[in-house]
């Protein structure tokens, strides 16, 4: 069944600039009633609000200061949505960033991970069908380093790969029948945003990525994806934008990684018994 954006209330966090930005202009291009940006960048924040209410209407935009690894003004920050707009559909979690330098990855893993889970968790309570909401749907940013392996990234890749993970536990049938919070995850390739200006954040200076080997995508391309994934996603499903190509359910390719976890399991039992079978012979 095709969801629609018609008429919804969104926050995106991290949308004043680079893919969340794109994503805000899709969500406003495919009918969302509201779209609230929560970031730290107070500047770029202002002017993207000013210029899409000039575009779209007075208040289809706000922008909210907020930064996400703060829980108090994260949680502040959906009240304020929500005692303005009634209800919260459609949450976006993209705020990130890529700094695998030793010294800053408790940072990284809390902007990428940390504050994620947590503002998933605060969406599930609004939404959840038994906890009094009306369902809803949670967007969370993964990238194609949560699926592939970079090695001169690897603490941005072990969040990534931890944010596909939650994602689709979370948004597993099982959690889904009764929650009605489809969750879907979003693997970008390389796009061409701030988010890294130069090489100097990767994890050490033999570490290099040439990120002018990739196809850079347009950042525009990555946001309509978004919206894509989510008028045509199950919950706990896994999508691909790379390349400026359209959005591509990956959820199966992405799930063979389980028939390899299996496969691991499977051997454990073996080593298991086997071990069982030894000590009764001792
Ligand atoms: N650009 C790329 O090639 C790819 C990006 N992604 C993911 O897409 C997401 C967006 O990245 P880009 O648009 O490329 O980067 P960006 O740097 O253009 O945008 C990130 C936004 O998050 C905001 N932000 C950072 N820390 C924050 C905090 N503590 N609280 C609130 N906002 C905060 C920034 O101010 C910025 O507006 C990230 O999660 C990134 O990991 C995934 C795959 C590829
Ligand atoms: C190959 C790694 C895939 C990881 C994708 C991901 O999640 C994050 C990508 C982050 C950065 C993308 C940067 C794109 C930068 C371009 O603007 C480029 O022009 C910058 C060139 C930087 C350089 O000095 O080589």
């Amino acid at each position: 069944m095709a969801h629609s954006l018609n008429g919804k209330v969104a926050l995106v966090t991290g949308g004043a600039s680079g893919i969340g930005a794109c994503t805000v202009r899709s969500l406003l291009e495919e009918g969302a009633k509201h779209v609230a940006v929560l970031d730290i960048e107070v500047e770029a924040g202002n002017v993207l609000q000013n210029e899409l209410n000039t575009k779209y209407g007075e208040n289809k935009v706000t922008f909210i200061e907020c930064d996400v690894t703060n829980k108090e003004t994260l949680v502040g920050a959906f009240n304020a949505v929500q005692e303005q707009n009634g209800y919260i559909d459609v949450v976006v979690n993209n705020a990130g960033i890529l700094d695998d330098t030793p010294e800053n990855f408790e940072r990284t893993i809390n902007i990428n991970l940390t504050s994620l889970i947590r503002s998933s968790l605060h969406s599930w309570k609004i939404m959840h069908k038994e906890k009094g909401g009306s369902g809803g749907t949670i967007i969370n940013f993964s990238s194609v380093a949560g699926l592939l392996k970079f090695e001169a990234i690897p603490i941005y890749s072990a969040t990534k790969t931890a944010v596909l993970k939650f994602s689709t536990c979370l948004g597993d049938e099982t959690h889904y029948t009764r929650s009605g919070v489809r969750v879907l995850a979003m693997c970008f390739g390389v796009t061409d945003t701030p988010i890294l200006e130069n090489n100097t954040k990767l994890f050490d200076e033999t570490a290099k990525i040439n990120f002018k080997e990739f196809k850079l995508q347009r950042p525009e391309s990555a946001g309509k994806a978004v919206t894509e994934a989510y008028k045509q996603g199950t919950s706990a499903s896994v999508w691909l934008s790379n390349a400026d190509e359209p959005a591509l359910d990956v959820t199966k390719d992405h799930s063979k990684s389980m028939e390899s976890a299996l496969k691991v399991y499977l051997k454990m039992q073996q080593q298991k018994k086997k071990h069982q079978q030894q000590k009764q012979q001792q």
